[in-house]
């Protein structure tokens, strides 16, 4: 009897014991118990789980078999004794699972490589994600870092974008780190790799808030920021002594626009006089200043209120991929951020649309929004964005031009604190006039300029 309670005793120190390592360290107990564990587990049940998931295949092994054979001659008149049974060696189908690489631990969960069986294709691994994830009893489980005849799976435990921290600025020309990739990696938006960026999402799933973070990031930096804002400059306004111009209704758009040709125009001239492809083979002395448009609510410039307006929609849009087709070559770049970029603003809206390689897709409402910001990529990336959250605001899907795409989300950029940096890197404003010749008027809502 006291062995029992000995041993009970022992029982419920390891219980409490773990419990209390899990508690207060607990980095240490997914290395050391937690991991290990879970590597047991799916070495254990992975032939399930793969022919529960459509993953094995069959292969002909040779196997003792326990095989019933009739019996022939008289013998086989009597029902008892119609077969005797017989041990042989021959092929048989058997059903192979995949074979499972060395799990190799995460912060968040681990990551395991596996070798496609013949036929197999990283889709397929895609398509069964989700059921591996409930068997594994994950949050998530996603195909990562194909190479010819192998995949890796990342499971991961919880997911890694419910708190994003701040990262520090690189302060590199053009370089913005909005928030984090699932992968715990810093989200890099690189306006040099790649030079127009759509933001799409519904309302309130955190498109303003990435906006925010742009500027906050780029307001240090030597480049010129200019904001279309037709929703009466309530968006924008706020960041104006850091804007070089801001426009608020349609008619200053299409002067800016205009403004913003011509100065395409100059810069594709002082390349080609200097023999340049590019801005970035000028003289560093003759480098114009990079420009970053932030345009908010895109439809509101396509939309028509009467056919007497078509020619001026018609006329802004063509002036808009203008500045996308040529922008990338000479340092002008577009954020071009809405709820709806589809082909029923306009046929100018799927051609901009084309241009605009960076997507984001925060939170969407309706299939068509993720289909017009994703749907020329990768269809998991697709129903990934539908799967975000409403109680995650900022959490979107991020595509860049290599057809690769992530989860992200950005970290909680305030507008006060996008306001301060702008008051505070005032300074740094171009004056819209000086920088492009042009002959707007200053005023509100219009070259709103320090
Ligand atoms: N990354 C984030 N982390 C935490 N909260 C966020 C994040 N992004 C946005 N939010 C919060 O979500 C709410 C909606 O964000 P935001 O205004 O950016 O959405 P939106 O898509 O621009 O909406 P609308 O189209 O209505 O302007 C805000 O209250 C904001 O505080």
């Amino acid at each position: 009897m006291t062995d029992f309670y000995v041993f009970l005793g022992a029982l419920v120190g390891l219980a409490v014991g773990l419990w209390a390592w899990r508690r207060w360290h607990p980095d240490s107990f997914w290395y050391g118990v937690a991991f290990p564990a879970r590597v047991a587990l799916v070495y254990l049940t992975w032939s399930h789980v793969a022919s529960g998931c459509g993953l094995t295949r069959t292969r002909q092994r040779w196997r003792y078999t326990l095989d019933a054979l009739p019996v022939v001659g008289p013998a086989a008149r009597n029902a008892a004794t119609v077969v005797q049974y017989k041990r042989q060696l021959r092929r048989v189908g058997v059903e192979k699972a995949p074979r499972l690489g060395l799990p190799r631990p995460t912060r968040l969960g681990w990551r395991v490589r596996l070798r496609l069986s013949g036929g197999q294709a990283p889709a397929d691994y895609e398509k069964a994600a989700e059921r591996i994830a409930h068997a594994w009893r994950v949050h998530s489980v996603r195909v990562v870092d194909v190479t010819p005849g192998h995949v890796t799976l990342w499971a991961t435990m919880r997911d890694p974008l419910t708190v994003v921290e701040v990262t520090p600025e690189t302060e590199e020309l053009l370089k913005v780190r909005p928030g984090k990739l699932e992968n715990g990696q810093d989200w890099i938006i690189d306006f040099r790799v790649v030079p127009h960026w759509l933001n799409a999402g519904a309302t309130q799933s955190g498109k303003s808030n990435l906006a925010n973070a742009i500027i906050k990031a780029l307001a240090p930096q030597p480049v010129a920021l200019v904001g279309f804002d037709l929703k009466g400059g309530v968006e924008f306004t706020p960041y104006a002594p850091r804007l070089s111009a801001l426009a608020t209704t349609r008619t200053q758009c299409r002067a800016l626009l205009d403004d913003l040709v011509a100065e395409l125009e100059d810069r594709m001239e002082q390349c080609r006089s200097h023999g340049a492809r590019n801005v970035w083979r000028l003289p560093e002395e003759l480098r114009p200043v990079p420009i970053v448009v932030l345009i908010d609510e895109v439809a509101e410039l396509f939309l028509m209120a009467d056919k007497s307006e078509k020619d001026e929609v018609a006329r802004t849009g063509t002036a808009l991929l203008r500045v996308a087709q040529l922008g990338r070559a000479f340092a002008v770049h577009l954020v071009v951020c809405g709820q709806r970029i589809g082909s029923d603003l306009g046929p100018g809206v799927t051609a901009l649309r084309a241009q605009l390689s960076g997507r984001v897709c925060h939170r969407v409402n309706d299939p068509e929004t993720a289909n017009m910001t994703l749907g020329d990529m990768d269809p998991a990336a697709l129903d990934a964005a539908r799967a975000i959250p409403a109680e995650t605001p900022g959490v979107c899907i991020v595509a860049g031009q290599d057809g690769s795409w992530h989860r992200a989300r950005s970290v909680y950029v305030s507008e006060e604190a996008a306001e301060t940096a702008a008051r505070d890197h005032a300074h740094l404003t171009p004056d819209w006039n000086d920088l492009t010749g042009s002959s707007l008027t200053t005023g509100p809502g219009c070259s709103a300029a320090a």
